[in-house]
C-alpha cells in the first residue's frame, strides 16, 4: 500500500515512449490524459510536413515530420513508408526507451463490463513485465494474473515462462477487419469483452494489429519494421501484419513470448472499405504464399540477435518470395536498410548527435 504522502510514480514512466502516427490534430489525447500525461510521446506526422498538427497542452512530446525523417536518415529514409500508418516505425527507431506503446489517433478509452475506464497502457505494461508461456498452453490463460495460476499437469520445469516481447491489445466497436469483411458486414461492431490475456503458442503465427500494441524495444525492437507501404508501393494495410509475422518467427527462434487479449481500446472510426480494398487486395492473395513462407522459416543457430535474425529473414524473403512479385526484393532490401538505420541510430555516439527540428515540448 503506497504511503499517502509519497507520490506514486507511474510504472515505467521514464522507460517507455508512446508512439502515435498521425495526419490529424491529436485532440484524442484529451481522453487519454489521465493515463498518458506522465509519459513521453513520439508523434510521427505523416503526409504534408507543412501542415501543423495540434497537440493538447501539457503533454511532453517530440514531433517528427517527413522532413525530419529525411534529415535524420538521409538515403536510409527510403525504408520509412509515406502516406501510410507504417510510418510509425520511425518512432520505434528514434526512441531511446526500453518499451514502446503505439496507438492510433482514432482509438479512445474503452470501458470494462463494470463501466470503469480501461487504462490500456497500464495493462500493456503488466503484460510486458510478466512472463509468457509459449512452450506449453495454460488452459486458465495468463497464470501470472491475480486469481489465476498454472493448472494441474503444467510442468513445473516450465512455470518460469519466457520473457514477453510483445503485448497485442484488442478493440471494441470497430473491429480490425479486412476490406472484404468490412464490405459485407458494414454495421458489425465488436461488443464482446473477453477478460483474458493469452500467450500465442510457439510455432503459431497471428495477425498483429498496430493500433493498440506494446513491445519491449530491447528484446524485439529491430524486428518491428512496418515494411514498405502507402505512397509508391503496390500494397497498404499490411504494415503491422508484416511486422507481426517477422517478429513472431524471431520470438519463436529466440525463446520470447507474444501475448494477445487485454487491453481493449474503443476504435471509433471505420476507414473506407473501398479505399482499403484498393490498398489490401494484392496482400489478400499474396498472403496465401506469405504465410506458408513464414511457417517454413527456420533460422540458423548462429542467429543469436534480433538483427542477425532479421537480416537472415530478409535474405529468405528475397529467395522464397521474389517469384511472387518484384516487390519482395524491394522489401528485402528495405529490411536490410532498416537494420542499418537501427544500428546507426542506436549506437551511443551517433544517437547523441541527433537533433530535432521540433523542440522537445515539456509540460
Ligand atoms: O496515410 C496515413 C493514414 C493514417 N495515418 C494514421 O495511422 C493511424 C491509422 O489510421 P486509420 O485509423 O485511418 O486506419 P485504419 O483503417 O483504422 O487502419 C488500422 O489498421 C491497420 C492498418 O495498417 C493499422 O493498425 C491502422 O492503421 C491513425 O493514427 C492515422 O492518423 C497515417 O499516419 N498516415
Ligand atoms: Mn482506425
Amino acid at each position: 500500500m503506497a504511503h499517502p504522502s509519497v507520490p506514486v510514480v507511474p510504472a515505467l514512466k521514464d522507460e517507455l515512449d508512446i508512439v502515435i502516427p498521425t495526419i490529424r490534430n491529436l485532440d484524442f489525447l484529451e481522453q487519454w490524459r489521465p493515463f498518458f500525461q506522465p509519459y513521453h510521446l513520439i508523434i510521427v506526422q505523416d503526409g504534408d510536413p507543412t501542415k501543423t498538427i495540434r497537440v493538447p497542452d501539457g503533454f511532453d512530446y517530440e514531433l517528427y515530420n517527413r522532413n525530419d525523417v529525411n534529415r535524420i536518415l538521409g538515403p536510409k529514409a527510403s525504408c520509412i513508408s509515406f502516406k501510410d500508418s507504417a510510418c510509425r516505425c520511425f518512432g520505434f527507431l528514434i526512441s531511446k526507451k526500453k518499451y514502446i506503446f503505439t496507438i492510433d489517433d482514432d482509438c479512445f478509452v474503452a470501458k470494462d463490463p463494470s463501466g470503469k475506464d480501461i487504462n490500456a497502457l497500464a495493462q500493456h505494461i503488466n503484460n510486458l513485465l510478466t512472463p509468457s508461456t509459449p512452450f506449453f498452453f495454460n488452459t486458465l490463460y495468463d497464470p501470472y494474473r491475480d486469481g489465476a495460476d498454472f493448472v494441474r499437469g503444467y510442468p513445473f520445469s516450465m512455470r518460469e515462462g519466457a520473457p514477453t516481447a510483445i503485448s497485442h491489445g484488442l478493440w471494441l466497436n470497430i473491429p480490425d477487419y479486412d476490406a472484404p469483411t468490412q464490405l459485407v458486414k458494414p454495421r458489425e461492431r465488436n461488443t464482446r469483452y473477453v477478460d483474458a490475456v493469452m500467450t500465442i503458442p510457439k510455432g503459431t503465427l497471428f495477425p498483429m494489429c498496430g493500433m493498440n500494441l506494446g513491445f519491449n524495444r530491447e528484446l524485439i525492437g529491430p524486428a518491428m519494421y512496418f515494411g514498405l507501404m502507402g505512397d509508391g508501393q503496390p500494397i497498404g494495410r499490411y504494415d503491422d501484419m508484416w511486422a507481426g509475422w517477422c517478429a513472431k518467427v524471431i520470438c519463436d527462434h529466440l525463446g520470447l513470448g507474444v501475448k494477445t487479449g487485454l487491453p481493449y481500446i474503443w476504435h471509433s472510426k471505420a476507414s473506407n472499405p473501398f479505399v482499403n480494398l484498393k490498398k489490401e487486395y494484392k496482400g489478400i492473395y499474396w498472403q496465401e504464399d506469405i504465410i506458408p513462407f513464414f511457417q517454413s522459416v527456420s533460422l540458423p543457430r548462429e542467429c543469436t540477435t534480433v538483427q542477425k535474425c532479421y537480416v537472415e529473414l530478409s535474405k529468405l524473403v528475397a529467395e522464397k518470395l521474389g517469384h511472387v512479385d518484384p516487390y519482395f526484393q524491394k522489401l528485402s532490401d528495405a529490411m536490410v536498410t532498416w537494420i542499418e538505420a537501427w544500428d546507426e541510430l542506436n549506437t551511443p555516439s551517433q544517437a547523441a548527435s541527433e537533433t530535432k527540428t521540433s523542440p522537445v515540448n515539456t509540460k
